[in-house]
Order: C-alpha cells, then sequence, then structure tokens
C-alpha cells in the first residue's frame, strides 16, 4: 500500500450520494467533509472526526483505490508476503462496486487478477507459479461456496472444506 508502513491500514471511500438516493428516496445530503488534501473526515452534524491512512473522495477512480490499496499488496504476495483486503460499511455503502466492481468499472478483484497474472508474466525467474482461488461469501454466519458448480442452500458443506484447507 502506497506510503503506508503499518501492517494494518484503513482506507475510506465516500460514495456519490445520487444513485442509492434516488432507489430508495432517501435524503441527498452530504453529511461528511474531507478537508483539502487531508485523509480526515468530519462529520460537523453529529461532531466527529475520524482520521484514515487515506480518503478517497466521491470522484475516485477504481484505478486510484486499486493503485493505492492493492497494486502492492498483489506485487508482495508474489514474494510471499500474505495480505488480505476487505471491505466494511453499511448496505449500499459500495463494498461491491469496490471489490468486484463491473465491466466499466472494475474494482480491486479483477484488476488484482490482471495485476497477478501481468507479474507472473513478466518474472523470468525459473519459478514455477501456481495460482488457485476460493470465492466464498459469508451472509449472516453461514458460508456460500459461489464457484460452487451445486451450491446447496447455504453452501455449507463445500464452504466448510474450503475454510478448513485455509
Ligand atoms: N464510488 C462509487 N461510484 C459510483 N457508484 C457507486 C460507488 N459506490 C457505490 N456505487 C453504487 O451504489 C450502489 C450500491 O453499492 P454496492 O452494491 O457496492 O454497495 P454494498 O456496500 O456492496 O451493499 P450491500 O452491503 O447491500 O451488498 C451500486 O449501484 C453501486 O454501483
Amino acid at each position: 500500500m502506497a506510503d503506508v508502513q503499518e501492517r494494518i491500514a484503513v482506507v475510506a471511500r465516500l460514495r456519490p450520494a445520487a444513485s442509492c438516493a434516488l432507489v430508495r428516496h432517501t435524503s441527498t445530503e452530504v453529511v461528511v467533509q474531507v478537508p483539502r488534501g487531508s485523509d480526515t473526515v468530519n462529520n460537523q452534524v453529529e461532531e466527529y472526526s475520524f482520521s484514515f491512512a487515506k480518503v478517497f473522495g466521491t470522484e475516485a477512480t477504481q484505478r486510484e483505490v486499486f493503485d493505492f490499496v492493492a497494486k502492492d499488496l498483489v506485487r508482495g504476495a508474489l514474494d510471499g508476503i500474505n495480505c488480505s483486503i476487505f471491505a466494511y460499511g453499511q448496505t449500499g455503502s459500495g463494498k461491491t462496486h469496490t471489490i468486484c466492481g463491473d465491466h466499466q468499472a472494475r474494482g480491486i478483484i479483477p484488476r488484482a487478477l490482471n495485476c497477478l497474472f501481468n507479474a507472473i508474466e513478466g518474472r523470468h525467474d525459473g519459478v514455477d507459479y501456481s495460482v488457485s482461488l476460493s470465492f466464498i461469501e459469508v451472509y449472516k454466519e453461514v458460508g456460500y461456496d459461489l464457484l460452487s458448480k451445486d451450491p446447496s442452500p447455504g453452501g455449507l458443506a463445500h464452504g466448510e472444506r474450503l475454510f478448513a484447507e485455509w
């Protein structure tokens, strides 16, 4: 993660209000401010202020978020450094958009895979790389194996096996 030395770094991303508010007929009022050039989020109504390793504003692109959050971690993983990235936030806050994205605005996972395979291709170190992946959803404390061809309701059996392998 660019310029961040800590082992755990927390990044905030503000999402544009419009699409979600239009669908849910909720307020589009912006309640937080990010002072220019700072990585602090202020809420003057509720009078709190939080600082982060980085704050991405509503205009931040998927590429900018990936470059800051994930690029170095993916490259580090090839050198044997374990890493984990997760999104946390209330429903509709943009976790799926940030982590998965869509065809027009690819998120961290497709960009990380692209970066990973490009990096492997660019390494002429005689190492035989092997890549495997799991894709699991945990919803209300039930694990779902999203890659299973035959997901049982809840997908627990396969999900448990995958968890055990970790
Ligand atoms: N930074 C963003 N720029 C543009 N659209 C965004 C952004 N963040 C979220 N959205 C849009 O807002 C909507 C809700 O976002 P998303 O589905 O990612 O939320 P979520 O946190 O995954 O919600 P849930 O927890 O309910 O699954 C989607 O239509 C998404 O495309």
